[in-house]
């Protein structure tokens, strides 16, 4: 079986602090994940930034797009991202659009379940619309109230729905080998990362662990 991706939030609202983190991470990881709060206040330059000094990473912009899917997501997609999120609660129209919008830039479009109340029907009404990753997420707030992605984790992969499965929600050291193993095609890994004391060590350990797994 292949490792999982690995995938760096960047959830710094900080430009420079940002750009160090991905280059502390760099060789670790797969995917650069431009967080929400980050995407926020810096913008689609922050996302051309990135494209012109990592031409070969991915790219995914959390937009958590809730919205006018199509006209929000065209301009990261144009700049530069390879995946823009959506939200799963927005419903099926606004996925669509955001769909239409990476189908025209050659991308990809994830799913993210947060705080979805049927998390299955949306999961399989999303792969059906053509979503190519579906996000299991347990946001900051909710692991501040003590809630983890593995039960969602584990329904959602025995679905064995024709995407790829993304999951994030405080994964560190001693769980990216427990959701490697439960069916996590992308994991997504934010304080764990930069709030080590070195970056670069904790980043180079989850993915020796994921390959490992
Ligand atoms: O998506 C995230 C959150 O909703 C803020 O935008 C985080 O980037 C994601 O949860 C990963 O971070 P950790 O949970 O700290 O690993």
């Amino acid at each position: 079986m292949a490792r999982p991706l690995i995938q760096l939030a960047l959830d710094s609202l900080d430009v420079n602090q940002t750009l160090k983190l991905a280059g502390l991470a760099a060789p670790y990881v797969d995917i650069f994940e431009i967080g929400t709060p980050c995407i926020k206040h810096n913008g689609v330059s922050l996302v051309k930034e990135l494209r012109k000094k990592y031409p070969n990473k991915l790219i995914l912009v959390d937009l958590k797009t809730m919205d006018a899917g199509e006209y929000e997501a065209t301009p990261f997609y144009a700049a530069g991202a390879d995946i823009c999120t959506v939200l799963g609660v927005s419903g099926l129209p606004t996925i669509a659009g955001v769909i239409k919008a990476a189908n025209a830039h050659n991308a990809e479009v994830q799913v993210d379940l947060i705080n979805v109340p049927d998390k299955i029907a949306c999961a399989r009404e999303s792969a059906k619309l053509g979503a190519h990753i579906i996000g299991v997420h347990t946001g900051l707030d909710a692991q501040a109230a003590g809630q983890t992605p593995f039960a969602d984790l584990q329904a959602i992969s025995r679905l064995k729905l024709p995407v790829r499965i993304s999951v994030a929600g405080g994964i560190k050291q001693s769980t990216v080998q427990q959701v490697a193993r439960a069916g996590a095609n992308i994991v997504v890994v934010g304080a764990a990362i930069y709030g080590a004391a070195s970056p670069a060590d904790a980043a180079r350990e989850i993915c020796e662990l994921a390959s490992a797994a």
